[in-house]
């Protein structure tokens, strides 16, 4: 095992989706933190990240991450991280938390991206003075619309099929639609263009509608932001204001582990006053 320098404040963020594994290391558990070194894998080549991308990576303090995949892949994710002496910690949704209220009927079986992101959003919202209501959409393996409103509580949201699911379940279930690529067009004339352009538009279909319902129950314009790796193939086919940022579940990973571990952190670094510098 590698060991940690006794003033080190690095925080390794993960975040496991249903394809892909992004990881961000950065130099305190703080927003705002300098990252040092970020990466994403394919889940199905998990087992090269000990030995390759996190070999030469400065050890981490601790490991904090969202996870959607199942068990399986949690495992495998774990045995990657033995080299190191921090046992990660999945942040499970709770009740509240960072200034989010969790609206869901059983707050633990919301999923932990959605969480999390929202909680990026809410940081990022206070941390530029905007106390209004917020759409967070999140465009990757599955399309995510939740709704917050001005004091962050969290209303509800809405789950559906990725562009790609959407695409393959039409192929799946029909005989004469095959999975050509297309383009997004307002009168598609042709199978691909109807296909790329029907999943465009149920897509930001979908966004308007939650942006709608929100404006309307609490009677002001709602900020949308849109995250996610596909989330710059849907900006240009948008029909709400909106923003493209990227990480916000970094943004709120980062947000979880000031208050989980912002205190030690800063222990840390009175004593070692470089490890942090002065404007933290
Ligand atoms: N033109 C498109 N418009 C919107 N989404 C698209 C488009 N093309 C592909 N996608 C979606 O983008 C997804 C791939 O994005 P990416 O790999 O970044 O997802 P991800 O955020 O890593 O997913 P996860 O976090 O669930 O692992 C595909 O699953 C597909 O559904
Ligand atoms: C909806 C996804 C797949 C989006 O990544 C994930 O957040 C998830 O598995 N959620 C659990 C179920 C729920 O959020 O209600
Ligand atoms: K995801």
């Amino acid at each position: 095992m590698t060991p940690v320098a006794p003033h080190d404040t690095t925080l390794l963020a993960l975040d496991v989706g249903n394809t892909r594994l992004k990881w961000a290391l950065y130099d305190a558990p703080l927003p705002g933190a300098r990252l040092l070194a970020h990466g994403v894998q394919f889940l199905e080549n998990i087992e090269t990240l000990a030995e390759g991308d996190w070999r030469q990576l400065r050890a981490p303090r601790w490991v904090l991450g969202s996870i959607v995949a199942g068990a399986g892949v949690r495992h495998r994710v774990e045995e990657q991280l033995e080299q190191w002496d921090a046992p990660p910690q999945w942040v499970v949704p709770r009740a509240q938390e960072a200034g989010v209220v969790n609206g869901y009927d059983h707050p633990a079986r919301l999923g932990s991206d959605r969480w999390v992101a929202m909680i990026g959003a809410r940081q990022r919202l206070l941390a530029r003075g905007q106390q209004r209501p917020c759409i967070v959409v999140m465009v990757g393996t599955a399309v995510t619309v939740e709704a917050l409103d001005a004091d962050g509580h969290f209303l509800g949201g809405i789950i559906l099929p990725g562009h790609g699911i959407m695409l393959r379940a039409l192929e799946s279930g029909t005989a004469g639609l095959h999975v050509p690529t297309g383009d997004v067009r307002p009168f598609p004339t042709n199978t691909s263009d109807a296909l790329t352009s029907g999943g465009t538009f149920a897509i930001a279909g979908a966004v308007q509608r939650m942006w709608d319902n929100l404006r309307a129950h609490c009677q002001q314009d709602p900020v949308c932001l849109m995250t996610g790796g596909a989330g710059w193939k849907m900006a240009p086919y948008m029909t709400v204001p909106f923003e493209l940022v990227e990480g916000l579940i970094f943004d709120g990973l980062l947000t979880i582990a000031r208050e989980r571990f912002g205190m030690a952190a800063a222990a840390m670094a009175a004593a070692t006053p470089s490890a942090l510098g002065a404007a933290r």
